[in-house]
């Protein structure tokens, strides 16, 4: 059986859905199980609705309105005005509506799971839809009984064994009557509370279909022709690997690269399962393959770029060095916050590190380390990583920019930019 997952861009209007079923009309003969994710860039809007409402901010109506318009048009040209999906997909608004009349009494994060999870329940109500429409027998599933994880919203910890006895005992028999379409990015508590695996987490969804299933691959479908070296979006003349390593593909997802989430290949070397991706639009191009074995060859050295970081810098009150146990006291204090550090250094008398500016975390860690040291930062900043990186390269991609901390090593370079 193949794993599929479908990104926002895939699904991101009605074209797209229609495009998604001539993807699979390749594939008549396979067991499918289909990951998607939200729709286009349903997902952002669905963050500052929950923004907006827990700031109890007037936006909360007019966003909510758009996302249900930008739904309903799509729904409107997949299949005119009737279609029992309408009830479905407004069943789905309607708990939001819900959640909106009162005001908000629990934590952010797990309001933020509960309200942006819609997303994904949508988009897989219409395509599944689609998929029926066009006379694939397609059943929809609800991914929240089958990925547990723990209660940290915004970051469900998956319970492995848990999970892949609930895929185990129900999927292989579904999928041997059709295709089962379910929610990328989510999953539930023992509670039934909804949790979103991390921002992009689709990907990692369909890995772990994929590896409790045993699949004989994972496909990601996406806006490009497979892994280029470097993001198109942001650098000229890129060039696409035919195939990578799992290694070299951990590591390229661990610096920032954002075609995959990094979380997706572990598991998926860890049962051997090849991960293609590949371009939707031209849904027999060979993209890239991850697999074992592979052959990396680095034509040009692969660029990352993370923007919204910041530096911190944390020294001790009374100019002493930086021991052993402050950095126990930083590093606790960044497990306790979900800081994630994208680089770090340590002189004589502070430590520096480089991470995501998420607002509420940062905020939160500003405070924690406040109490004991002196904290210094800057924000706005870029941090680039060079793999298998030149001296040429490294002076092109920082050209015109202010350096603010370089690091390199045999095969990488870091740099912290402005
Ligand atoms: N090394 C890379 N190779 C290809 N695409 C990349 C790379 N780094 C970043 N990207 C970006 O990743 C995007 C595809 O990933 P993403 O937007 O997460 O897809 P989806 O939403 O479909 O899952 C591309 O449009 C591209 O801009
Ligand atoms: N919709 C979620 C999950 C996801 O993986 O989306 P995409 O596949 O479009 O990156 C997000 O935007 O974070």
């Amino acid at each position: 059986m193949l794993v599929f997952k479908f990104g926002g861009a895939s699904v991101k209007d009605a074209q797209g859905v229609i495009n998604l079923g001539k993807v699979i009309s390749n594939y008549r003969n396979e067991q499918l199980l289909v990951v998607v994710s939200a729709m286009g860039k349903t997902t952002n809007a669905l963050e500052k609705l929950t923004r907006a409402y827990f700031d109890g901010n007037g936006d909360v109506h007019n966003v909510f309105e758009e996302i249900k318009e930008y739904h309903y048009q799509i729904l409107h040209e997949l299949f005119g005005d009737h279609h029992p999906v309408f009830d479905e997909v407004a069943n789905n608004f309607v708990e939001i509506d819900w959640m909106i009349e009162d005001e908000p009494h629990d934590d952010y994060d797990f309001i933020y799971d509960q309200i942006v999870s819609i997303g994904e329940l949508v988009s897989t109500r219409i395509v599944n839809a689609w998929f029926n429409h066009q006379n694939f027998s397609s059943k929809w599933i609800d991914v929240r009984g089958y990925i547990h994880t723990d209660n940290t919203y915004r970051e469900g910890v998956v319970d492995w064994d848990k999970t892949c006895i609930s895929i185990k005992k129900d999927i292989p028999a579904l999928l041997s009557k059709s295709i089962v379409v379910t929610q990328g990015f989510l999953g539930g508590t023992s509670e039934n509370f909804t949790t979103t695996l991390g921002r992009e987490g689709s990907d990692y969804t369909a890995s772990i279909f994929a590896s409790c299933l045993g699949a004989e691959s994972v496909t990601t479908w996406k806006d490009v022709p497979g892994i280029l070296n470097a993001d198109p979006k942001l650098f000229a003349d890129t060039v696409k690997f035919e195939e990578l390593s799992y290694q070299e593909a951990i590591e390229m997802t661990y610096y920032g690269a954002s075609v995959i989430h990094p979380k997706t290949i572990k598991p998926l070397q860890n049962a051997n399962i090849p991960l293609l991706v590949k371009p939707f639009m031209e849904p027999t191009a060979a993209g890239t393959i991850i697999k074992e074995g592979a052959v990396n060859k680095f034509k040009k050295p692969v660029i990352i770029v993370k923007n919204n970081q910041v530096l911190i810098s944390i020294s001790a009150v009374d100019y002493s060095f930086i021991s052993e146990s402050h950095l126990s006291e930083i590093f606790a204090a960044f497990a306790k916050h979900q800081v994630k550090v994208n680089m770090m250094q340590t002189s004589a008398l502070s430590f520096s590190a480089c991470i995501d500016h998420i607002p509420e975390r940062f905020e939160r860690l500003l405070s924690t380390l406040k109490q004991k040291f002196k904290v210094k930062y800057n924000n706005d900043l870029k941090l680039i990583t060079l793999r298998h990186y030149t001296d040429v390269a490294l002076q092109d991609v920082t050209a015109g920019q202010s350096v603010l901390v370089k690091q390199t090593s045999r095969n990488t370079a870091q740099v912290v930019v402005k």
